[in-house]
């Protein structure tokens, strides 16, 4: 267990597609490990691949799959057979669909973007139990590697449950969570070696700046 003398923001490590990379973030800090469920991803993973990952991690750390415009049948099919804990909306999902996953159990996180839809200024259509907000700049609905100015977001997070992703890495995620306080933090490409491959030196590095980072109170658990 590590000791803080700060605050600092629960960590979802995403796109992992082997357990014992998992286990190597979940022995680092991580307190959710994100699975993607998209097939244009380069880090898509099977259902065997996710029910291995789910069934390897500690009670207390979700399994979270991450979800692009599907069905609320697709995603709970994926929940029950993989063992998922968590579902991330990063499509066109509406209030719907995150009120019927959260009625089945699930923590539910839904992302909203700066620069397209859904938008910020839409969060509080959703009775979510978090909010990813990304820039919305790249080709993949998420996981582009694309800084952003994380600062423009710190309002939000005042005001909602709030994740920060998009572009994150060990030298800038410190200067991220103090320029936008978020409750979370997000990442995929800033810790891998190659996409759906997490460099365990990268993910520790990455826990050292955060560590370095302040913030100003106490984070919302969303996880
Ligand atoms: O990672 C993906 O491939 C992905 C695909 C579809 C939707 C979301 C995806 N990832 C999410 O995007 C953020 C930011 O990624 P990055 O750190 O900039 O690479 C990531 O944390 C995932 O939650």
């Amino acid at each position: 267990m590590q000791i803080h003398s700060n605050p600092i923001p629960q960590i979802k490590i995403c796109g992992l597609t082997n357990a014992e990379q998992a286990l190597g973030c979940v022995a680092a800090g991580a307190d959710a490990i994100g699975l993607v469920f998209y097939e244009k991803s380069p880090r898509n993973v099977t259902e065997e691949q996710a029910r291995a990952i789910c069934d390897a991690l500690p009670e207390k750390v979700p399994g979270v799959g991450v979800f692009v415009n599907e069905s609320f049948e697709f995603i709970m099919g994926k929940v029950k057979t993989c063992g998922l804990k968590a579902a991330q909306l990063h499509g066109q999902e509406g209030p719907e669909m995150v009120a019927r996953l959260r009625e089945s159990g699930l923590i539910v996180i839904k992302g909203l973007y700066v620069n397209k839809a859904p938008l910020l200024k839409e969060a509080d259509d959703f009775d979510a139990s978090g909010f990813l907000v990304e820039c919305g700049k790249g080709k993949l609905p998420g996981g582009n590697a694309m800084t952003w100015n994380w600062g423009e977001v710190r309002g939000f997070g005042e005001d909602h449950p709030m994740i920060l992703a998009g572009g994150l890495a060990p030298d800038n995620i410190a200067q991220a969570i103090d320029a936008s306080q978020p409750d979370a933090v997000d990442i995929s490409s800033g810790v891998e070696s190659s996409p759906g491959q997490k460099d365990l030196d990268k993910v520790r590095a990455f826990m050292d700046g955060v560590l370095q980072s302040n913030l100003r109170r106490e984070p919302r658990r969303i996880f």
